[in-house]
């Protein structure tokens, strides 16, 4: 293999509601009253559902599914131009992680909401925000918050922003996310490079490339072994190393279920079988849709809770969000500082 260490047995190396408008009344995240149902005044004994026009919005948001190159394009000039620069560099933050955008400097701020076409976040540390700016002296864009299959979405949505990225200019995505370790050699508050993936979505048949190919994005059927850059790899080990936490960074096969449950201790066994070390519930598509687009990719898991993968009554080896944002926010300076310094090493290897 290529000079890093893969994990293995032995290992080293406000939630608002649902978004799809159904019985708990919040639409997409959006702070509004719940549907007001009321007998129609016709009399004729249906229901009426009262929306206000933002929750509107969002539906017809949450329901457009389609975005043609030309929609893309218009969504990055927006972006461009309302910033006033072409970011090379794009990174997604996961649970917990929107720190990631804050070290941004001179940053441009584009709400989710505020941008034509742009889906809403409806999860809770996905703040739904675009941070555009320079961060180490390269040209960054950070969505501080992405979208999960589990909101609604269809998984082309949830990977949309990729192609948005590459049309503003972007050559590097940088892809993180909070995930449930199941390699028993990772430790709480570790973090795990991602090499490879198993996409489980993709076994049952979804992926964010169905539908008619647009061949200025990519190829019809694109290869995907290689998908997570080696150099990048191999460079972040370095800087764990230099920042002395090189014990707490490994090297692994990320898993993406489909959510919003987390796994019963059947399918983390059948997962830990399949030489999966990290499960989540986002990544995969949005690499899929980079490589897709020829994006050089780096990603990582931060662990922010241990699989169980045997049966126990203990309440605490249960997985939960609230568990897995503390843990972010723990661990979120070394984040922030394995993102810049790998940034910074793009930038100046390019100056
Ligand atoms: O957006 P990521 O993948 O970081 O978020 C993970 C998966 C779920 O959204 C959530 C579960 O706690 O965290
Ligand atoms: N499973 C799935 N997604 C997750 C987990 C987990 O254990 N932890 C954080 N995101």
């Amino acid at each position: 293999m290529t000079g890093y260490k893969v994990a293995n047995g032995n290992g080293t190396a406000k939630t608002n509601g649902n978004s799809n408008g159904h019985s708990n009344g919040h639409c997409n995240g959006h702070k509004s009253a719940d549907y007001t149902a009321q007998e129609n005044p016709t009399g004729s004994g249906k229901i009426r559902c009262e929306l206000t026009p933002e929750e509107l919005r969002a539906l017809r948001v949450l329901h457009e599914d389609t975005y043609p190159y030309e929609v893309i394009e218009e969504i990055a000039d927006f972006i461009t131009k309302g910033s006033g620069m072409r970011p090379k560099i794009g990174i997604i933050c996961g649970s917990g992680l929107g720190s990631l955008a804050d070290i941004i400097q001179d940053p441009k701020i584009f709400e989710y909401e505020k941008i034509p076409n742009f889906p809403v976040s409806t999860v809770e540390g996905h703040a739904g925000r675009l941070v555009v700016g320079t961060l180490e002296g390269a040209t960054v864009m950070a969505m501080q918050g992405r979208f999960h299959f589990y909101e609604g979405y269809p998984l082309a949505k949830c990977s949309m922003p990729v192609r948005v990225m590459k049309l503003c200019g972007v050559e590097y995505l940088f892809a993180t996310n909070a995930a449930g370790g199941i390699n028993p050699r990772f430790a709480v508050g570790d973090i795990m490079l991602m090499h490879d993936h198993v996409n489980m979505l993709g076994f049952a048949g979804n992926s964010p490339l169905q539908g008619p190919n647009d061949p200025r994005f990519g190829p019809r059927f694109p290869a995907l072994v290689n998908s997570y850059n080696k150099d990048l790899i191999n460079k972040a080990i370095e800087i764990g190393k230099a920042m002395g936490i090189e014990s707490n960074i490994h090297v692994g096969v990320y898993s993406c279920l489909g959510g919003p449950n987390y796994e019963t201790i059947a399918e983390l066994k059948a997962l830990r079988m399949m030489g999966v070390d990290a499960v989540g519930m986002s990544t995969v598509h949005e690499v899929i849709t980079a490589r897709h687009c020829d994006m050089k990719v780096f990603a990582f898991s931060l662990i922010t809770n241990k699989c169980a993968t045997e049966y126990s009554d203990k309440k605490d080896e249960e997985a939960n969000h609230e568990e897995v944002m503390a843990v972010a926010k723990n661990r979120q300076k070394a984040c922030c500082e394995l993102v810049s310094r790998l940034i910074r090493e793009i930038h100046l290897a390019s100056a």
